[in-house]
């Protein structure tokens, strides 16, 4: 942990416009605030990337960047993008490095490149950004070396270089303006103040779920799904639900059921929190793939 740390204190050392990814359905739980206010200059372009846009409501992912640029931009420089690795748009990739070359940073002189860092808590879906951006880039670019080496001084060199102590890798994604993207992103902490935003953590994948966790988060997302009577999601789960007055925890022996999760030889019921167990694992996958819908996990 102490080394991942530091790993990242150097990256954004070196970076001059930091890219957050968060998930689109947790816009604020998704946060990578740990270390930012130490590690980061206030200075520093911030452009966050509500990805997995694929997994909320067009409507809905309005409302979030609004809010963001409402509530947590204030008085400092950054941008929201929405984006999805999944269901790929051509505009997404172009607003994206528009975006890139429109900041304004501290130095941007032609011979030196604009160094990008992307972060993130776990799971938002930062390899998959970088490995998008840097395959639209060589497509782009077929002629131009696009895998680059960079020195302490920021200065990228096609190859790797003797000599070189500290170096950052990464790949060109804009000529004019000369802008390079590490390849490896800075993996960061979410902030978890309250049990609330623990379980939408744990639902979304940022954060690894233990066996008592899966029960509880399950649980907690059953229980929206109820407040929501969201009956597709239900369905989509192969149950109906007539009352929704009903509780998580028959919904969950009604999945349980439904995907014959319960053991037939097991007369006495020893099993059945572990066949509980399953049944919570396989309805947070569901959930995970996007294969419950689109809906919010944040008001
Ligand atoms: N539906 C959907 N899934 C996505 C999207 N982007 C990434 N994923 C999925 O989310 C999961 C995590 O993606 P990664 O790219 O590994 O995320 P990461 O932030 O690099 O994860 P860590 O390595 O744990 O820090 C994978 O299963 C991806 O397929 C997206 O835009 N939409």
């Amino acid at each position: 942990m102490y080394k991942a740390s530091k790993e990242i204190k150097e990256k954004l050392l070196v970076a001059d416009i930091i890219v957050e990814v968060r998930d689109a359905r947790i816009p604020f739980t998704s946060a990578a605030v740990a270390e930012f206010s130490q590690l980061t200059s206030h200075m520093t372009p911030k452009i966050i990337l509500l990805n997995k846009s694929d997994l909320l409501e067009p409507m809905l992912l309005t409302k979030a960047m609004r809010r963001l640029a409402e509530n947590d931009l204030k008085g400092s420089l950054r941008y929201v993008l929405p984006f999805s690795c999944k269901q790929v748009k051509p505009s997404h990739i172009s607003s994206v490095l528009d975006t890139l070359a429109g900041v304004p940073v501290r130095r941007r002189l032609k011979s030196l490149p604009t160094k990008v860092i992307v972060v993130g808590v776990p799971n938002v879906g930062k390899s998959s950004f970088i490995n998008l951006m840097q395959r639209h880039c060589r497509n782009r670019w077929k002629d131009i070396p696009l895998e680059h080496t960079i020195d302490d001084s920021g200065v990228a060199k096609v190859g790797k270089h003797p000599g070189v102590t500290k170096h950052v890798t990464g790949f060109v994604v804009s000529h004019q303006p000369y802008i390079y993207m590490l390849d490896s992103p800075g993996v960061m902490y979410p902030r978890v103040d309250s049990w609330e935003s623990g379980m939408k953590l744990i639902i979304t994948g940022c954060i690894r779920d233990h066996s008592t966790d899966s029960l509880a988060a399950c649980q907690f997302l059953l229980n929206m799904l109820i407040e929501r009577k969201d009956s597709v999601a239900m369905s989509k789960l192969g149950i109906e639900i007539d009352d929704w007055s009903i509780s998580a925890h028959q919904v969950l022996r009604k999945v349980a059921h439904r995907i014959h999760a319960f053991q037939k030889e097991d007369k006495e019921h020893q099993q059945e929190n572990e066949d509980l167990l399953r049944t919570c694992i396989y309805i947070l996958r569901k959930f995970r793939q996007g294969s419950l819908g689109c809906f919010p996990l944040e008001e």
